[in-house]
């Protein structure tokens, strides 16, 4: 259980890193957010003192950060928090920053380690489009593919839930964290959710990519659930999604990269919502004393699977078709150590909250021959984590 005090989450099937507090924090904007991070963590690192009995990737000073999607506007952040724990298989491990003064300190902080409350009396309302705005958006989208203007773009919409008072966010956490083991469960600075989609791992100089792209809703029913993977994985506009998400992946790894494995056919992931083609993508890094796993993350985003193809026609839809700021939604979000390894997710199966207000984000790519009517069902079927995750 996490305390109350600003807790961070980064969880896999019980593996993870988890924070709480704030040592230092970083709000970086605009273009050159990335870099702004980078430099500021650079410096700071540089100047601690750091004691470890501990040699994994994640031990010692840690900080976690949630990204911006786009450019402008919207807020970053970076934060390393007081206390940080981390567990792998058999080894565990606790860091504490030095402001934290102390272990008596510590043991009063982790007393707060109270159990959440649940959320009550939550109802959900159209965001920035209906179901309808948001599937002639889809439809206008559709045409300019048609026309030849672009290949693909990812088009979002969001989803306003309200509560009757404040939301401990650590309820839907531990909820996400139960029901979806195989995401990367993460919580930074108000954005959180269960993603199934990891950006880039680096560890020892290891890189890899999970790539997704290409969905079908699952239906509860495990035989019909069998016929339908199949179907994805032989379905020409998922694969032609999937295509396009894995080329974008592997050409902004290519350059840090001395050999690298890109699979030539995709595997299905299911998960318990929706099931999605995957591709691990994987690379030996040459460059690991100049580059971070946030330089990596960078140079990824936004990829297309959340972006499209050619991204700056893409991002420019985006903007016109979709009426609302994305925020930190489908932006980099996950941890790096001081080494400059990490783990950066796309922010997605996410929401931001904020006291009893929770902003729900799905998009799904849109290419030649999508249909509105189908995508607003997969944006349905992609709400499912998050919304679940709020009730009592
Ligand atoms: C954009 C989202 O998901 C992305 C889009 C997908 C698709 O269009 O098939 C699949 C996985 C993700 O890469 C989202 O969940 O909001």
């Amino acid at each position: 259980m996490l305390p109350e005090d600003h807790p961070v989450t980064w969880l896999r099937r019980g593996d993870g890193v988890v924070g709480c507090g704030v040592a230092a924090e970083l709000r970086p904007r605009g273009p050159g957010r990335f870099a702004e991070a980078n430099e500021w963590w650079g410096q700071l690192t540089s100047r601690a003192i750091v004691r470890s009995d501990v040699d994994e990737p994640g031990s010692g000073l840690v900080a976690f950060g949630s990204f911006a999607f786009a450019d402008e506007p919207g807020d970053s952040t970076l934060v390393v928090p007081e206390v940080i724990l981390g567990r792998r298989g058999d080894v565990s491990w606790l860091t504490t920053v030095s402001s934290v003064g102390g272990l008596d300190q510590l043991d009063r902080r982790l007393e707060l380690a109270t159990t959440p409350p649940a959320p009550v009396g939550v109802s959900f309302t159209d965001g920035a489009l209906n179901g309808d705005e948001w599937m002639a958006a889809v439809g206008e989208a559709v045409r300019r593919i048609n026309r030849g203007d672009l290949e693909k773009v990812v088009l979002a919409r969001d989803l306003i839930a309200t509560a009757a008072e404040p939301i401990d966010v650590r309820w839907p956490l531990r909820r996400l964290a139960a029901d979806y083991p195989t995401c990367w469960t993460f919580h930074v600075d108000g954005m959180f959710g269960a993603t199934p989609e990891l950006l880039v791992r680096r560890e020892r100089g290891l890189v890899t990519s999970r790539v997704l792209a290409g969905t079908i809703r699952r239906t509860g029913d495990d035989a019909r659930d069998l016929t339908l993977a199949a179907r994805l994985a032989r379905s020409s506009k998922d694969l032609e999604e999937h295509e396009y998400a894995v080329r974008s992946v592997a050409e902004a790894l290519e350059p840090h990269c001395s050999s690298m494995n890109v699979p030539e056919a995709p595997f299905v992931l299911h998960l318990p919502n929706v099931m999605h083609l995957a591709t691990d993508v994987a690379g030996v890094v040459h460059d690991s004393e100049e580059i971070t796993s946030l330089d990596l993350a960078a140079a990824l985003h936004p990829s297309a699977a959340v972006g499209g193809t050619p991204t700056r026609d893409a991002l420019a839809l985006i903007t016109e078709l979709e009426g609302m700021d994305r925020g930190r939604y489908a932006g980099p979000v996950g941890w790096m150590d001081a080494a400059g390894d990490g783990e950066w997710g796309i922010a997605l199966r996410s929401a931001a909250i904020e006291g009893d207000t929770v902003r729900l984000f799905a998009g799904c790519g849109i290419v030649a021959d999508s249909d509105p009517e189908a995508e607003l069902a997969e944006t349905q079927g992609k709400f499912v984590p998050v919304r679940d995750a709020l009730g009592g």
